[in-house]
Order: structure tokens, then C-alpha cells, then sequence
């Protein structure tokens, strides 16, 4: 499996306030860059935290690049994978709302009453892990499922406990032109932090975007 994480953040390393809520730091050129990686490929995944706060669609917005998916023999829109231990994604998030296949990936701990919610939501779940999910493999069951290209649209938590795992091929980072400051507020890679052996990509690509940059690394 191939992993690709992309994130927006502010000059200042930030993905959101510290309320959390939803802002756009990508200008319309960057949202149109996202919407194409989105569209090539296979799924599509975020934390239960970006569920909570932003409760996003991860859809492919724009109607040539879903046709183009058709056309090739794939769904219209890449799966959706949602890293949620104890199930805490609402029934009525918009993740569930059929347009596209959605995967839940829960550890041992997550309640079979809710498991079975999920499912009957249209959701399928795989599970692995005592008390959080085991990325390294609840992917490897995912590529077992056909998802050879996985794209991380964040957020901060999930992408370290990516990063963590060594899970990380490529990652796109805009910086857009906004500071939000903030020690609570979220950034790319939160989690415990490394305190040794930090990973070291290579920069790849750097691109003037909207009035920001795109850096492009690659681990
Ligand atoms: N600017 C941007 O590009 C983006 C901004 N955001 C912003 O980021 C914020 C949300 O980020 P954040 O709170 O970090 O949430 P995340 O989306 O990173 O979700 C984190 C949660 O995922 C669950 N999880 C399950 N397994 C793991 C694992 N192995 N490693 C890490 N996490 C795991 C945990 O909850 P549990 O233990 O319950 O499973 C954890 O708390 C929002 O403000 C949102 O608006 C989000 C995405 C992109
Ligand atoms: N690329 C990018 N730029 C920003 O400025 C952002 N705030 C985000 N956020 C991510 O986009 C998701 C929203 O997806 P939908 O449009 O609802 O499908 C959100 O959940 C974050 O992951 N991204």
C-alpha cells in the first residue's frame, strides 16, 4: 500500500484553532490539488476527531473526476476510512450517507452494540488492537481489500500515530498565509511526539499555490 498524507496549515504549523472547528487555510487552487489526489485514490481516511469536529464528506467534488473513475471501472468516489477505537463516529455523520464505501477501523475495545449500529448504518468494520486501533494492521487488511493507494487527510493524531508506525510514503503540506497560534491549538503531527529517531523526509517538491506554498516530502 502506497500512503499519501495531505494537510493545510497555517505559517505558524497549525491545523485549527484550538476550538477545533473546521477553517480554510487552502485557497481555491489547493482545494482543487486535494480534490484531484482525492481522486486518485482508492480510499480516503481521517480520525474520528476530524469526524467530530469538521464531520466531512471526503467525496470527490467535482463531477469530470468522478466520471473519469467510472470510466476506468472504479466507484465514483474512493472508499472512506475512518480510525475510530471506541466507535465514537455518530450514525448521522456524513461519512455514512452511502455516496461512497466506508470503512471503520475500531480496536477490540469498541462495543458490539455499537459495532453493530455501524453496521447497520452501512458501515464495515474491522477491528484489530487492544485499546486503539492498530494502524499497521488494520491497513494491511485494507490493502488485503484492494485499496493500494491510501490517502490521509489528517488530523494531527492520526497522521503521528502514522508517522509512529513508519505507515508514511509521501506528504503534502500547504502552508497557507493565516497564524492561528495557539499551544492547544492542533498541528500536523501531535500525539507524544518523537523524542529520538526522528523521521527524516526528503523534500521533493515546492510549489507556489493559491497565495501559499505546497512542500512536498517523501519518507
Ligand atoms: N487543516 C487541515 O488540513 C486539517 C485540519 N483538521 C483539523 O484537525 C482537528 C482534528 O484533529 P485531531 O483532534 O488530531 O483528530 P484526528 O482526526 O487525528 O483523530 C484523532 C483520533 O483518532 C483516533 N485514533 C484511533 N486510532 C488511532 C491511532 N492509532 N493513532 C492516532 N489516532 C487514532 C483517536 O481517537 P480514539 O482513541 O477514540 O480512537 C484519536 O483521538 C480538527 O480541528 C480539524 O478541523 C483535520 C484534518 C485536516
Ligand atoms: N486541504 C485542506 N485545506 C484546508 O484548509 C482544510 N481545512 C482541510 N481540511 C480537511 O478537509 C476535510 C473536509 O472535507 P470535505 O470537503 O467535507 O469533504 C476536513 O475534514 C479535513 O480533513 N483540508
Amino acid at each position: 500500500m502506497h500512503v499519501v498524507v495531505n494537510a493545510a496549515m497555517s505559517v505558524d504549523g497549525k491545523l485549527s484553532s484550538r476550538r477545533r472547528e473546521q477553517i480554510a487555510i487552502s485557497g481555491p487552487d489547493d482545494f482543487d490539488r486535494v480534490d484531484q489526489l482525492r481522486a486518485d485514490s482508492d480510499a480516503v481516511m481521517v480520525g474520528v476527531g476530524t469526524i467530530l469536529a469538521d464531520d466531512p464528506s471526503l467525496t470527490v467534488d467535482d463531477a469530470d473526476r468522478r466520471a473519469a473513475r467510472a470510466d476506468r471501472g472504479d466507484p465514483e468516489n474512493p472508499a472512506r476510512v475512518i480510525a475510530d477505537s471506541r466507535i465514537r463516529t455518530p450514525p448521522d455523520a456524513t461519512v455514512l450517507d452511502g455516496r461512497a464505501q466506508t470503512y471503520l477501523l475500531v480496536s477490540e475495545a469498541a462495543p458490539p452494540d455499537f459495532i453493530e449500529e455501524m453496521e447497520d448504518a452501512g458501515a464495515y468494520v474491522i477491528a484489530a488492537g487492544q485499546d486503539r486501533v492498530d494502524l499497521t494492521t488494520t491497513l494491511a487488511k485494507l490493502e488485503g481489500d484492494g485499496i493500494d493507494q491510501l490517502m490521509v487527510e489528517g488530523g494531527g493524531e492520526l497522521i503521528f500515530g502514522l508517522l509512529e508506525e513508519a505507515l508514511v510514503d509521501e506528504l503534502f503540506v500547504y502552508i497557507g498565509p493565516k497564524v492561528i497560534g495557539g499551544r492547544d491549538a492542533p498541528t500536523l503531527a501531535d500525539g507524544d511526539g518523537f523524542i529520538e529517531d526522528f523521521p527524516e523526509p526528503e523534500l521533493a517538491g515546492v510549489e507556489r499555490v493559491d497565495d501559499g506554498v505546497v512542500l512536498h516530502w517523501q519518507f
